[in-house]
């Protein structure tokens, strides 16, 4: 039987082997969580992941104070998280401690030279926006889902490998449907087998380890191929990439104890093609759902845009401080979306206590970020969409410390910069070239997303006409 440590956080029911599992919600487990159960046990609710002890952060206050207390910054030491990483603790997302440090420093100063947060990453993003101008205008009617999925991987991918996929790549197309499907499968917590890892032997076809486990291989080795391309082009002075950079890193600290091997560049291109892709099309998919469904504000995003753009040239990085509500509006998606709406999961290095409850050593730590983007008490009114909100009487941009999709701290999201510049620059040349409107005979789009280990908007068409 599970025993209940002393002062441990109250819950829901827990069973012998079984723990909380039957009692979590099979779908959206961010919203029970940051409603039913918040009103019903508090801010800091226990949970049994079988033996193990795994807490989760339902309130506003508590979630920012996890996210910048020091033993809440590691991750667990899950066997599932680890099967992706050929049963290592690799790459950004799921590793922590010196590795950690080293490996994501590396990598966010490196996507930094080759676009990050400069100019060159605006000139990868737009011409993946001009691509996608044409293909709208091509097609005039379309299904949203799938529409960014590959520019979108496109511009992560030109920074790390160098390379483009034309949108009709079979093996891509292949590759970012079983992703996505890998993506709607799951939940933040990280699933079943994540709670019960002896799945993956015992039962791998009816736990869905073994799709997941092909997808992955699959991956993998379209990564591993770019690798080895790579490897046999280098020119060590002249650095074309992310994997040629960390090819370069390997051959120097070649001894036993670097961190730089081939698998961890394998897990880190995993890492950002998984973490980035499907993330920033789900935002551009709410943006344009939510055109659809206010047009008036659909209206004042391209007034603003003609007034401050103009139409002879597309908006640019530089053009984002003098747009406010475009800013409001991308704010409020985010806000009423909550694309994340848990990071992955935290763990604590060490016992240690919040609102008087203890997390004992190695609990898995769940932050629930919804509670700050849907509490009552700080919005009035969370469930509506308000861009308005977060503009002052002058129409200024209002900066709101709850906002942080992107997560907060050492541990918060590592490619913020690229996906905000990827949302802003689509989402204004789009508004900027079209009216949007939903497709004859087809009924409004249902603003309730998929579940997943993020969260997605359901399908749905939009009708583009070119602006006279
Ligand atoms: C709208 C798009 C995105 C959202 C809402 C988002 C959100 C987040 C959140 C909430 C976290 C978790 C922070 C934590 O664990 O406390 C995270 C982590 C991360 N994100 Fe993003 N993200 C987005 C796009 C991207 C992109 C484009 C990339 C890749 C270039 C990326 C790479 C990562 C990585 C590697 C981590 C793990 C960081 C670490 O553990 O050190 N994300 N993201």
């Amino acid at each position: 039987m599970t025993m209940k440590p002393k002062d441990f956080p109250p819950g829901p029911p827990y069973l012998p082997i079984l723990g909380s599992t039957l009692f979590l919600p099979r779908k959206l487990v961010h919203v029970t969580m940051a409603g039913e159960w918040r009103r019903k046990y508090g801010s800091v609710v226990g949970l049994f992941f079988g033996h193990r002890t795994v807490v989760a952060i339902c309130g506003p206050k508590e979630v920012l104070e996890v996210l910048r207390r020091e033993e809440f910054q590691v991750r667990p030491n899950s066997d599932f998280f680890k099967a992706r990483s050929f049963g290592k603790k690799l790459g950004v997302f799921f590793s922590d401690g010196p590795f950690w440090v080293e490996q994501r420093r590396f990598t966010l100063r490196h996507l930094r030279d080759f676009g990050f947060g400069k100019k060159s990453m605006e000139g990868f993003i737009l011409d993946e926006v001009e691509d996608t101008l044409s293909y709208m205008k091509e097609l005039k009617v379309m299904q949203v889902t799938g529409l960014f999925s590959v520019p979108t991987l496109n511009v992560l991918w030109g920074m790390i490998a160098g390379t483009r996929y034309d949108r009709n790549d079979e093996r891509l197309k292949d590759l970012l449907n079983r992703l996505t499907m890998n993506f709607r499968s799951g939940n933040p917590t990280g699933g079943i087998i994540n709670i019960f890892p002896i799945l993956m032997t015992i039962a791998p076809g009816l736990s869905g380890f073994t799709k997941f486990k092909e997808t992955l291989v699959n991956l993998q080795n379209y990564i591993g191929l770019s690798i080895k391309e790579h490897e046999q082009t280098l020119d060590q002075n002249n650095p074309r990439d992310l994997i040629d950079v960390y090819l370069r890193e390997m051959r120097k600290q070649n001894h036993p104890d670097s961190t730089f091997t081939e698998q961890g560049l394998i897990t880190i291109c995993l890492d950002l093609f998984a973490a980035g892709g499907e993330t920033t099309t789900s935002t551009l998919g709410f943006c344009l759902m939510y055109m659809l469904l206010y047009p008036e504000v659909q209206k004042k995003v391209r007034n603003e845009l003609d007034a401050v753009v103009g139409r002879d040239r597309r908006p640019s990085l530089e053009d984002r401080p003098k747009l406010p509500y475009v800013e409001a509006v991308l704010t409020e998606v985010f806000r009423l979306c909550s694309i994340a709406p848990m990071t992955p999961p935290h763990c604590v290095d060490r016992d240690t206590y919040i609102n008087g409850y203890l997390i004992p050593k190695d609990s898995m730590v769940l932050v629930v970020l919804y509670s700050l983007f849907q509490d009552k008490e700080h919005w009035g009114d969370p469930e509506v969409f308000r861009p308005e909100r977060f503009l002052d009487a002058d129409g200024k941009l209002v900066k709101d410390e709850w906002m942080i999709p992107f997560g907060m701290g050492k541990r918060m999201c590592l490619g913020e910069v690229l996906a905000r510049s990827v949302v802003f620059l689509f989402f204004t040349s789009i508004v900027q070239e079209f009216l949007l409107s939903i497709p004859e005979g087809d009924t409004k789009p249902s603003t309730v997303p998929l579940s997943g280990f993020t969260i997605a908007p359901a399908p749905f068409r939009i009708k583009v006409t070119e602006r006279t």
